[in-house]
This record gives C-alpha cells, sequence and structure tokens, in this order.
C-alpha cells in the first residue's frame, strides 16, 4: 500500500538547548524501517539550534523539524506570534495544529484551527493536524460525534484533495499525559473511524492519509499500537523527552 509512518516527538513546554544536542546526536544512530519519518518539534526558540545540530551531524533526511504551534496570519501586529515563514525559514517542515491544549487552555476553535491548517498548508508546512474527545465525550458515547465536529471544518476549508499533505493525529484528551493509554483494539476502532470519515469524502487521499496515534506512547506499548492496521506510527509526548525511550518508539514504526 505504501503508505508513510511517523513518529512525531511533541516536547511541549519542556527541553533546553543541552536535550536539543543530545537528541540529535542519539537519533543520528536510529535505524529506522523502511518509509518511516521521525519528526521532532520542540519549542519555538530551539527550532533554529535543532536544524544547525541536524546539518553538523548530517542526519538523514528521515529525521524532520516541527514546530508546535503557528499563527494563520503572515506577519502584523501580533506580539508574541509566530508566522509560518518564520518557522520555514529556521527549518521546520511539519507543525502541530490544534493540539487539544491548545483547543482547551487557549480556546482555539474548530474554525480557527482549520484556518491554521490552511496558512500551514499555503507555506508548504505539512499539519498534524489533532483531534480527539474528552472522557466525558467518550463516556456520553460522543466520540464520533466530536471528531466529526473536529474534521468537517477543516475538510470545508481545505477542501478534501489538500489532505494529501496533512497528518492526522487522534489523541484521547483522557490519555494524554495519564498514563492511560487506549487499548490498541479501541485505539484501532477509533482510527478505522476517522479513515472511514476521510473516504466517504475521498477514498485515495483516505487510503494514503498518515494517522497517528497520541497519548500515553511508550517503549511498552508502541509495537502493539503502531501494529493496528490503521495506526500509522504515534505522537509522542512524556516519552519523547528520554533519548533512549523515543529511539525504541521511532524504531518500531514500520510503513503500512
Ligand atoms: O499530547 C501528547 C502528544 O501531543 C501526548 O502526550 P503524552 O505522550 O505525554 O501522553
Amino acid at each position: 500500500m505504501n503508505r508513510l509512518s511517523i513518529v512525531a516527538a511533541n516536547w511541549k513546554m519542556n527541553g533546553s538547548l543541552a536535550l536539543v544536542n543530545s537528541m540529535v546526536s542519539e537519533l543520528n544512530n536510529v535505524t529506522l524501517n523502511e518509509n518511516v519519518e521521525v519528526v521532532v518539534c520542540p519549542s519555538f526558540p530551539y527550532l533554529a539550534a535543532f536544524s544547525l545540530a541536524s546539518d553538523n551531524v548530517n542526519l538523514s533526511k528521515a529525521f524532520s523539524l516541527g514546530a508546535q504551534n503557528l499563527n494563520e496570519f503572515a506577519n502584523g501586529a501580533f506580539t508574541g506570534e509566530v508566522s509560518t515563514s518564520m518557522l520555514q525559514e529556521v527549518g521546520a517542515s511539519y507543525v502541530i495544529v490544534g493540539h487539544s491544549e491548545r483547543r482547551s487552555i487557549y480556546n482555539e476553535s474548530s474554525v480557527l484551527v482549520a484556518h491554521k491548517v490552511k496558512a500551514a498548508l499555503s507555506a508548504g508546512l505539512k499539519p498534524i493536524l489533532c483531534i480527539g474527545e474528552s472522557e466525558d465525550e467518550r463516556v456520553a458515547e460522543q466520540t464520533e460525534v466530536v471528531l466529526a465536529a473536529q474534521l468537517q471544518p477543516v475538510i470545508d476549508e481545505i477542501g478534501i484533495e489538500n489532505f494529501k499533505n496533512v497528518v492526522i493525529a487522534y489523541e484521547p484528551v483522557w490519555a494524554i499525559g495519564t498514563g492511560k493509554t487506549a487499548s490498541p483494539e479501541m485505539a484501532q476502532a477509533t482510527h478505522q473511524f476517522i479513515r472511514e470519515f476521510i473516504a466517504k469524502v475521498d477514498e485515495n487521499v483516505a487510503v494514503k492519509l498518515p494517522l497517528l496515534y497520541g497519548g500515553s506512547v511508550n517503549a511498552t506499548n508502541c509495537e502493539e499500537l503502531f501494529a493496528q492496521a490503521d495506526i500509522d506510527g504515534g505522537l509522542i509526548g512524556g516519552a519523547s523527552l528520554k533519548a533512549e525511550e523515543f529511539k525504541i518508539i521511532c524504531s518500531a514504526a514500520k510503513g503500512k
């Protein structure tokens, strides 16, 4: 089938220059399976340093750099914000959009998320679009409704054909940073729903779409999660800050 698997590290507001340098040299020793890409998303101040350190060791092209957020406007009076061209200039090729922490703490709506996805694509950055339900929503059996409501504004904004440059990360909010991973079967069922939701609009796009799982992925559970038919890698938080553990997770991914 030839579908790319991706392991993306979301450092969130963690890390340091020392971690950037040690991670780059550790990643230089990882052997990846075919059709696997690794994306490291440190905080804004470390992007340029990560690029430089990767160039210095000539890190394989399978390793890319991503940002954790972007502003939807090209430039202007937006104090504290970062534009797509700035991200590109420092070497980012991916950007996380719509993480549940941004949706809940910074009130980012699905419409704003859609605008950010569009801005990323227009600048040639690949968005890693995060979607996921809260624990209450799952208990109320609203998971599929919530996911559909998060996806539809993006489909409306960019058009389904542009999903060929999008990565989706399914991150159940109740599994983020809690140690409560969705079981591989539960995660697979939800990934299958997401792929079928996209397939209803465009089957060719759906077949090729990398669908990552996120939420307490670690060195112990990654293999079983990544073996699921519709799970094409992961978006890793806490475990991506520990080089030894992250390397195991990277090596567990296989292109489908
Ligand atoms: O939010 C996440 C990645 O974006 C997941 O975080 P954890 O892996 O720490 O649960």
